[in-house]
């Protein structure tokens, strides 16, 4: 089998359709809303979770059967009824439109894959085994989720910002690549004393000593 393309997607504003409202469908139904999809749901039950997500307005929700039309301008679906065929009609119809589908647990029906994911703010690290083991997938997740610390986030956040400030202060190169690695290195610089930071202060303070800095740089 060739290798899966390993990709993050921006869904923001996109039209995204799930076909059912079970158990299986209400997690992408979730995570499709937190990243901000324009997302369409047809099922005809709902469990109680999708049904609040209509009544919130994140979601669209249809209370009847999946009909070819529903396919119309959708970016990206979920086929997640309990029903094969409807799943394999959903599959057809998103193929023809070139809509990327996944139909839960029917892997030759799915383009691609849900991963399991380990999360800490933006940091995200996603787990596939190509549909070989989604338990070890699964096991992975949660060894890693215990190896990471939890302020991962935060952190990776102050380091975004430091990022941006010594972008803006130091032209391409060498010396520029060297800082950002060394900002990078926790056990370095999670601390105040943290030289890369230190470097950074006095570039701000020479180079901007009017501007207010961003947190982490702060003059003097
Ligand atoms: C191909 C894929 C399609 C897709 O869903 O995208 C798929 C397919 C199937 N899963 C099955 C079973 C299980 N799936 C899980 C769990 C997860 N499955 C997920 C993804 C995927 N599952 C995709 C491949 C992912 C990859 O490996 O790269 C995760 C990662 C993400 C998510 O679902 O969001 C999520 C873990 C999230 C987390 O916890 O971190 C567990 C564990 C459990 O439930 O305890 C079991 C039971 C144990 C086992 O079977 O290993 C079956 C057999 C069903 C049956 O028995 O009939 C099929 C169908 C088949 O294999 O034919
Ligand atoms: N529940 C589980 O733990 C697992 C389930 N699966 C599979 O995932 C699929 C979904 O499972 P669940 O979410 O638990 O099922 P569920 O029974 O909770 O939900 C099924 C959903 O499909 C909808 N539906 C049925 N026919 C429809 C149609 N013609 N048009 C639109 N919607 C329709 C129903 O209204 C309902 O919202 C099943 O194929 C199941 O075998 C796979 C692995 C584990």
């Amino acid at each position: 089998m060739p290798g899966l393309f390993p990709i993050f997607l921006k869904l923001t504003a996109r039209p995204c359709l799930v076909v059912g409202a079970g158990s299986i469908a209400e997690g992408k139904i979730v995570s499709m809303v937190e990243a901000e999809a324009d997302v369409t749901v047809v099922a005809t039950r709902a469990s109680s979770r999708v049904q609040q997500l209509a009544a919130d307005g994140a979601i669209r929700l249809h209370l009847r059967p999946y009909q070819t039309d529903d396919m119309q301008g959708i970016f990206l679906a979920v086929a997640g009824t309990d029903v094969p065929e409807v799943n394999r009609q959903v599959f057809a119809d998103a193929q023809q439109r070139n809509t990327l589908i996944n139909a839960v647990d029917d892997p030759p029906y799915c383009d691609y894959y849900f991963p399991s994911i380990v999360r800490r703010g933006d940091l995200q690290i996603a787990i596939s085994t190509a549909g070989e083991s989604p338990a070890l997938a699964q096991q992975l997740r949660r060894d890693l989720n215990e190896q990471l610390p939890l302020d991962l986030g935060p952190w990776l956040m102050e380091l975004g910002r430091l990022r941006r400030e010594v972008l803006q202060m130091e032209p391409l190169g060498e010396p520029r690549k060297l800082l950002l690695h060394q900002l990078a290195t926790r056990e370095v610089c999670g601390a105040e004393a943290c030289p890369s930071r230190q470097i950074a202060r006095a570039h701000a303070r020479e180079h901007y000593p009017d501007r207010n800095p961003a947190p982490g740089i702060e003059h003097g």
